[in-house]
């Protein structure tokens, strides 16, 4: 049974679901507060508050850092071009349906797949699996997602309920290294030509010793070397140059190989200087690394899938895990300070209520209904358990502000939330009215459709709250007294609880005996004649209007005949 608001009552209700939302780091989590929507069930609104009794003290602040890292896991379908399948004529159909890569019984069909696999015998064997035939599909989401799963192990050591993240990363921990290589691979041309670079600086100076040590001595023996006619000497003057030379290109493929974990020739040796790596052995060469590295990262994946795969429900339940706290976070960060309202029977009352939305309030404690022993209020004793209530003050006094307070504490009451209270004492409700005052609208017609819907919240029965910002400021104050007179006796037939803020607190108070008149009261004027107001009401007290604290005020300051007159004009008030 949701508890059912009316347009105003709703858009409060939705301004703290906005609050909440605007608190979640993951979208996901956004899910949890549908599960909270007012209810009016108080066997549910006590399950609530037991679950967030129980699970709000477990979300720890640190959680903060990591929450935000975890991202959905999304395992791929995916066609896999590099490799076919071989099976058996009867098998085809099903082997296509998996739809994972080519699928063929004829064998030949296997040239220039990098990777060939049978269920035959006829390359590496599989059975018809997709995580057989097409493991990488299970390991590569879950390797791009190292952060989230880092993020999950510590999630679970900060909740003390653990996490399979932490094997499930030494499982993908085996193919780092085919990884690595891959990285390197995409950078091929860029670490052939590097080594190409270093490589052709060494040559050149090399040779220019070379050609420094030619000069000297070096020089006479080589002239007479060739008067001789001794080319042979010559030839091995320049021929372990040579040799050097070559020693170096084998070198620089060495480490290149070394870093490729493949060994191969790419520097020409046509050309000893400059030496050049050809576009086409890169081309082939990339080739050769792209199609041992499928074959690798094909075995790795597979082995690795073998110990991951039973971990997998167990990940995604940790992953909705998080989105509950990412909730139960947010839930609390928002009601820091707050407290779980105790259900109540007779009425609705809290002790040092703050407005949500006001910075730092001042703390206000109201009753309507039946008054519970503990709230020991200064002035509770004028208190009758009334269910109708009329709120009298000063403007500005912060009338409106106590109905959206009272409106916000029932209404999280009834989302299973802790209140902005020190203690609230709260009759789980059918219904809940907030009238917002209709300022800027005047005429018949706004008076029609506010009484209207005035009478709509009065129809049928059940446990209800109605609260109502200032009725009479669309008609006049002689009709108002009738109407409003008239239509809370209703409420009180009813068994309704009602809030009215009105100026016309004396008249009405005339008309229904039953009602209790509260004032929201200035304490005095400060020196630029502003209003200082305490916002608690005073129980059972008529407010007094800003107008007559300002002629007191007026009249206390002067001397002599103005001041008569002043104390006149205040006298008519208090007649
Ligand atoms: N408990 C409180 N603590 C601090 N400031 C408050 C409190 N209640 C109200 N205020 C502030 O006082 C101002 C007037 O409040 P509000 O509009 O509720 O008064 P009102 O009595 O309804 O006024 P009006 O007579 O004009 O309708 C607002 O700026 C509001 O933020």
């Amino acid at each position: 049974m949701k508890l059912r608001m009316n347009p105003e009552a709703k858009a409060v209700y939705r301004s703290i679901r906005d609050e909440i939302k605007r608190r979640l780091v993951l979208e996901p989590s956004a899910a949890f507060l549908d599960r909270f929507e007012p209810t009016s069930d108080p066997g549910e609104i006590t399950r609530r508050q037991k679950y967030l009794r129980d699970n709000l003290p477990k979300v720890r602040r640190e959680l903060l850092e990591y929450i935000p890292r975890v991202r959905a896991i999304k395992l791929r379908r995916d066609y896999l071009h590099d490799r076919i399948l071989i099976v058996d004529e009867s098998e085809v159909e099903k082997a296509e349906k998996l739809g994972l890569c080519e699928v063929s019984s004829d064998p030949r069909d296997a040239e220039g797949y990098p990777l060939v696999l049978s269920t035959v015998g006829y390359g590496i064997d599989v059975d018809l699996a997709p995580s057989q035939i097409a493991p990488e599909l299970y390991i590569l989401p879950l390797w791009e997602n190292r952060e989230t799963l880092t993020a999950l192990e510590e999630i679970g050591r900060l909740t003390g309920e653990g996490s399979i993240a932490g094997q499930i990363l030494s499982a993908i921990g085996d193919i780092e290294a085919v990884m690595e290589k891959r990285t390197l691979l995409d950078g091929l041309e860029e670490l052939v030509a590097q080594k190409e670079r270093e490589l052709n600086e060494r040559i050149s100076e090399r040779l220019e010793k070379f050609s420094l040590t030619l000069s000297g001595r070096d020089l006479l023996s080589f002239l007479n070397e060739l008067k001789e006619g001794n080319y042979e000497a010559i030839f091995r003057h320049f021929g372990d140059v040579e040799s050097e030379i070559m020693a170096m290109i084998s070198e620089a493929e060495m480490e290149l190989g070394e870093k490729l974990g493949v060994s191969f020739e790419i520097f020409s040796r046509e050309e000893l200087y400059p030496v050049r790596a050809p576009p086409e052995r890169i081309e082939i060469l990339r080739e050769e690394l792209e199609n041992e590295l499928k074959v690798e990262l094909y075995l790795k994946s597979r082995e690795a899938v073998e110990k991951i795969r039973p971990l997998l429900p167990a990940l995604k339940e940790e992953i909705d895990r998080v989105y509950e706290l990412d909730f139960l976070r947010a839930v609390k960060e928002f009601t820091e300070g707050f407290s779980f309202p105790e259900m109540w029977s007779g009425g609705l009352a809290f002790v040092r209520g703050r407005h949500i939305s006001i910075n730092d309030p001042q703390p206000v404690s109201y009753v309507v209904g039946k008054t519970p022993h503990e709230f020991d209020v200064r002035g509770a004793n004028a208190i009758e358990d009334e269910r109708i209530v009329i709120l009298t003050g000063a403007n500005s006094g912060g009338k409106t502000s106590l109905l959206e307070l009272i409106t916000q504490i029932v209404v999280l009451t009834h989302m299973g939330f802790p209140v902005p209270a020190e203690r609230a004492w709260i009759e789980p409700l059918e219904e809940v009215f907030f009238f917002r005052r209709k300022r800027s609208v005047y005429g018949a017609g706004a008076f029609e459709t506010a009484l209207r819907s005035f009478v709509r919240a009065l129809k049928g029965d059940g446990r209800k709250l109605i609260l109502i910002d200032e009725f009479e400021a669309i008609t006049e104050p002689g009709a108002a007294v009738k109407i409003i007179g008239e239509l809370l006796k209703v409420a009180n037939e009813k068994d309704f609880y009602v809030v009215i803020v009105s100026h016309l607190g004396e008249d009405l108070k005339k008309e229904l005996p039953f009602a209790r008149v509260d004032g929201i009261e200035a304490k005095g004027l400060d020196e630029n004649l502003n209003l200082i107001v305490d916002r608690q009401p005073v129980f059972g007290k008529l407010g007094r209007s800003t107008p007559e604290l300002i002629v007191e005020r007026l009249a206390r300051k002067k001397r002599g005949t103005e001041r008569e007159i002043f104390e006149r004009v205040l006298r008519a008030f208090r007649e």
